[in-house]
């Protein structure tokens, strides 16, 4: 089964700055030469894999991103400053491809790799560089070309970072329906959720995680009771599991022996599975008064021998369920994460250089009203058939 996360978004790399027509204008300095300075080159738009991230939501919001201008020349040869480059970071995993031709610009695999996906403008050229023996006052400059502009589809194949296990109509759709968008089937019937639903969490701005609903367990399962135990495999790649346990089941059936049932089978099923860190989760506090609360839990969680993390909820008033959202945010922070030993920066090579040649070549241009207040004829051979060789 596959989840993907997509986002579309629109990068335009910084146009390069033009060229500046000037010419050196200095007391006692008769017949100054040009001094325009060139441009400076269009900042690039990068992606930036970044670990910390686990999904594309934040793209959803922010759909436009644009590097920075290079600035353009100035007389007394001063060239622009270069636009600054643009990296958005995404998370590890994700797949940049052009929406216009579908072509794959590339992907993120590794933590810190780096992915060129707009590139800037070139500079355009002062007139200082069409100076030659026989044109000693140029007029003409180039202008900068316009940084590629471009619609990306940002793709990522979604990696649960947390699964929930429990009995049928423990609450575990009602759950990710309360801290995310996703909209599974909530229903007062055992199986109503039949394959996994994924939702991402986003407890606080620009921080998220993904959060895996699969089918209840039964008794019995890891030998194929009930839907039996073939979604299990979906929770392998988790890095926390929440044991969700109906409080007070409508069917008078005993929290403790449903809680034992699902450790079994879950032991049973993989015991590296049943050693990933597990919080145990009370739902539906909402049913229990208040003063039994406390004592109701306490005695499960003896009566299960359990020492670990637990939370309680009310995952259908929505009570307790943002704090433990971010409860298990921080947890993910706290974490190893896979790629710890192979960081560092890569590069990845950017395929589109022939695009600016093709727009280098329209964009010579000659300044002909320059504002020259120097009347003298030491040079008036408006010699505008200069040859232009752009190279970088
Ligand atoms: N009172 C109360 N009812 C809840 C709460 N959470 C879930 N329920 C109800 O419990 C029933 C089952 O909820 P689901 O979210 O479908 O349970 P599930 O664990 O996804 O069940 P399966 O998909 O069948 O495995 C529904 O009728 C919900 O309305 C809660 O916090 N309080
Ligand atoms: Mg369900």
């Amino acid at each position: 089964m596959k989840f993907v996360d997509e986002a579309k978004i629109r990068v335009e790399a910084g146009d390069g700055g033009s060229g500046c027509v000037s010419f050196r204008r200095e007391k006692y300095v008769p017949r100054g030469g040009p001094d325009g300075g060139d441009g400076g080159d269009g900042g690039d738009v990068y992606l930036l894999a970044d670990e910390n991230l686990n999904t594309l939501i934040d793209f959803r919001f922010e759909r436009f991103h644009r590097a920075e201008r290079g600035e353009n020349g100035r007389g007394s040869d001063c060239t622009g400053k270069r636009g600054q480059d643009l990296v958005l970071s995404v998370p590890v995993g994700t797949r940049a491809v052009d929406e216009d031709t579908d072509e794959v610009v590339g992907d993120l695999t590794q933590h810190g790799q780096k992915l060129m996906v707009a590139k800037g403008g070139f500079h355009g050229l002062g007139n200082t560089r069409f100076k030659s023996s026989t044109n000693r006052a140029p007029r003409q400059k180039t202008l900068g070309t316009p940084g590629e502009i471009r619609s990306l589809r940002l793709e990522l194949m979604l990696l649960a970072d947390v699964g929930l296990l429990g009995m049928p109509n423990a609450g575990k759709s009602t759950f990710i329906r309360s801290v995310s968008k996703a909209k599974p089937k909530v229903a007062d019937y055992p199986f109503t959720t039949l394959v996994p639903n994924l939702g991402v969490v986003n407890p606080e701005p620009g921080r998220s995680f993904v959060i895996a609903d699969i089918p209840g367990l039964i008794e019995g399962a890891a030998d194929g009771a009930g839907l039996g135990i073939r979604f299990l495999k979906h929770l392998e790649r988790c890095r926390v599991l929440l044991h969700l346990i109906d409080i007070e089941p409508f069917d008078g059936a005993d929290p403790v022996e449903n809680a034992t049932a699902i450790i079994a089978e879950l032991e049973k099923y993989s015991p590296a599975l049943a050693s990933k860190p597990r919080w145990l989760v009370f739902n539906k506090t909402d049913l229990v008064l208040e003063e039994e609360l406390q004592e109701k839990m306490d005695s499960i969680i003896e009566a299960i021998g359990w020492e670990g993390e637990v939370h309680c909820i009310s995952a259908y008033n929505r009570e307790g369920t943002d704090e433990l959202a971010k409860q298990i945010l921080y947890f993910l922070d706290t974490l190893p994460k896979d790629s710890d030993e192979e960081e560092g920066e890569q590069k990845v090579e950017f395929k589109w250089d022939s695009y600016h040649k093709s727009s280098m070549e329209e964009s010579v241009v000659v300044e002909e009203d320059f504002d020259d207040d120097d009347d003298d004829d030491w040079d008036d051979d408006d010699d505008y058939d200069v040859e232009v060789i752009y190279e970088r």
